[in-house]
């Protein structure tokens, strides 16, 4: 692919950068937010939402904690136009909350708008109009001066309308297309609609730089921001704003960077819904504060309630790799991850620790409404036994020993791996219980009974496939070991180490104990086997049969 004909970087990097904003190390605190979901989300949906919709994600945005929401363009349709109507008639705006609406710098457009606001408390009033090369030359065809004057006609009309209509208007002016727009021009612009403005620091007006199509990497974007932080006039009765979109996959970054550069404040949209590839995601961005401590001031703790109302009203999807709202961003399916998620998890309580160090959970997905049963481990073939023991502890109680956890790791490994699917936990489970609880086949343990005074000599009634139950004894240095000598005697096996581990299990109405048992063959492979009943020596004699019909199935 040959591009170098083709493509040239198309935008500009300030004349001077000082980076000084490299040496902040994070974002201190949040920016003022504003949602454009209603606006720039809306206009980029296949079918833009009706007005029921967008009651109710309006409703939503206030839930969040937004304090401005641009509502619409009012003059773009009858739709957008009633929408702000009604918020406005029904008085739908909480007193915190200032509504925003965008104009085209076009007289009918103003005046249409101005007519939408009517009988709203307050709003801001943003005005745009297209200044790069690109739109210059090829959609306006007009001069740098020309370009200026749609600019600072349209902000003179804005200032007149808004003297003839009752209410507090604050303005905001974009240089859409800011980041094909040479600096210095974007400069003289944004400086003749503040000379026309004439903000004060009672009445300050934002400045907003979109990237209204992403051309650089983050650092030129953020330098371009310091650099028109740092001339603009008025500056201490500037808001300066960002509008990032995300065509190069950099949105956040944009965004991130240009705050240290200097801006105050954001214009975004939920899960980065927008034009193209979209507008910044702002619970990206929230969240990425939340994750140093900074409070966003933003509440996404019901994520999945968000995602239920964002894709029934917009009909997108938010996709299982989004960050922290995606299905799948705290899921671990390979082994290594869960094993240290599943070590993480209990050094935390263990610990009691106060900061959040879960390895590979750059959260606690509690925080956002996630669950961590079936939300952070799920099972397939890439997992381990640390995902899978951690997942029997979480659900059913079962802390098997580490050698038995590796076994059935790859026991159940196997089984997903010829399935070719993900196990869920009650799956597990079952693979747990047919491998290894209470195994009646092909010795079946039917009752026990130490000779009388004699703890160490054991009577045991076993029954083999299809055959009578049969009495046999041996003798030990405690009844397991009698009836394991008793059992090896009897079915002419041989094995040793056995590894034992027991522990009571709260499940149902009756306490159960758990017993877990393994013996080492001849040939050094160790078979596992697990009891459960109500008695614990039961339970354990119940374990060993198990493990020697594990052994038995074996060796056939
Ligand atoms: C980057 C962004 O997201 S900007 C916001 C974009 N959003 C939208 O456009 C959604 C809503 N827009 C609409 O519904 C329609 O475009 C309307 C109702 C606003 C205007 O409709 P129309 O006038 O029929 O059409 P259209 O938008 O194509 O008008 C283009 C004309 O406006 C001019 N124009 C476009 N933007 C601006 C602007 N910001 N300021 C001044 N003039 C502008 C164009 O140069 C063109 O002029 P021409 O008639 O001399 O060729
Ligand atoms: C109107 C402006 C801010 C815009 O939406 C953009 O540039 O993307």
């Amino acid at each position: 692919m040959k591009n170098d004909q083709k493509y040239a970087r198309g935008y500009f990097m300030p004349p001077e950068t000082s980076l000084e904003w490299t040496k902040k190390e994070y974002i201190t605190e949040p920016p003022i937010w504003c949602s454009v979901d209603l606006r720039d989300g809306n206009q980029a949906l296949v079918v833009p939402m009706n007005l029921e919709e967008k009651l109710e994600y309006f409703q939503m945005l206030v839930d969040i904690g937004f304090k401005e929401i641009e509502v619409g363009f009012p003059a773009a349709s009858e739709t957008e136009f009633t929408f702000l109507r009604t918020l406005i008639e029904q008085n739908l705006i909480p007193d915190d909350v200032t509504i925003q609406v965008l104009t085209q710098s076009r007289e009918h457009i103003i005046r249409k708008t101005f007519e939408s606001l009517k009988g709203a408390k307050k709003a801001v009033v943003h005005l745009y109009n297209s200044t790069s090369v690109a739109q210059r030359e090829q959609v306006f065809r007009k001069s740098k001066e020309e370009i200026i004057a749609i600019a600072t006609s349209g902000a003179e009309l804005l200032k007149q309308c808004a003297e003839e209509t009752e209410g507090n208007f604050q303005f905001q002016y974009s240089p859409e297309s800011f980041t094909g727009t040479e600096i210095d021009f974007a400069l003289d612009i944004c400086n003749s609609v503040l000379d026309v403005w004439q903000p004060t620091t009672d009445n300050p007006v934002i400045i907003n730089l979109p990237a209204t199509v992403s051309m650089s990497m983050p650092h030129v974007y953020a330098s371009q921001i310091e650099y028109m932080s740092k001339h603009m006039n008025y500056r201490d009765s500037v808001i300066l704003s960002l509008h990032p979109h995300n065509d190069r996959g950099t949105g956040v970054a944009d965004a991130e960077l240009a705050m240290l550069a200097g801006a105050q404040r954001v214009e975004g949209t939920l899960f980065g819904n927008g034009e193209r590839t979209g507008n910044v995601d702002i619970v990206t961005l929230a969240l990425n504060m939340y994750s140093h401590g900074v409070d966003p001031q933003l509440r996404f703790d019901n994520i999945p309630a968000i995602i239920a109302v964002y894709e029934r009203l917009t009909k997108m999807k938010v996709g299982e790799r989004q960050p922290y709202g995606g299905e799948l961003v705290f899921t671990a399916f390979s082994g290594s991850h869960q094993d240290a998620i599943a070590k993480g998890m209990k050094w935390r309580e263990e610990k009691e620790c106060v900061h959040w160090s879960v390895p590979y959970l750059p959260i606690d997905p509690k925080d956002i409404g996630r669950e961590y049963e079936g939300d952070i481990i799920r099972i397939n073939s890439q997992s381990g036994k640390g995902g899978i023991g951690y997942l029997l502890q979480q659900k059913y109680g079962l802390d098997l020993p580490p050698l038995m956890r590796e076994n059935f790791g790859y026991c159940v490994k196997n089984v997903s791996d010829q399935k070719q699917q993900e196990l869920l936990v009650e799956e597990i489970y079952d693979i747990f219980l047919n491998t290894y609880v209470n195994l009646k086949s092909p010795v079946e343990f039917v009752k026990y009974r130490y000779t009388d005074d004699d703890d160490f000599k054991t009577v045991v009634t076993i029954k083999s496939d299809g055959d009578a139950a049969i009495d046999i004894s041996g003798a030990g240095n405690g009844r397991l070991d009698a009836i394991s000598n008793a059992l090896q005697a009897e079915l002419d096996i041989t094995y040793s180490d056995l590894v034992y581990k027991e522990h009571a299990l709260e499940r149902g109405s009756k306490s159960q104990a758990v017993s877990y048992i393994g013996v080492t063959a001849a040939d050094g492979v160790v078979y596992w086997g697990c009891g459960t009943d109500v008695d614990i020596m039961t339970s354990s004699v119940k374990a060993l049969f198990s493990a020697v019909n594990n052994l038995l199935r074996a060796k056939g």
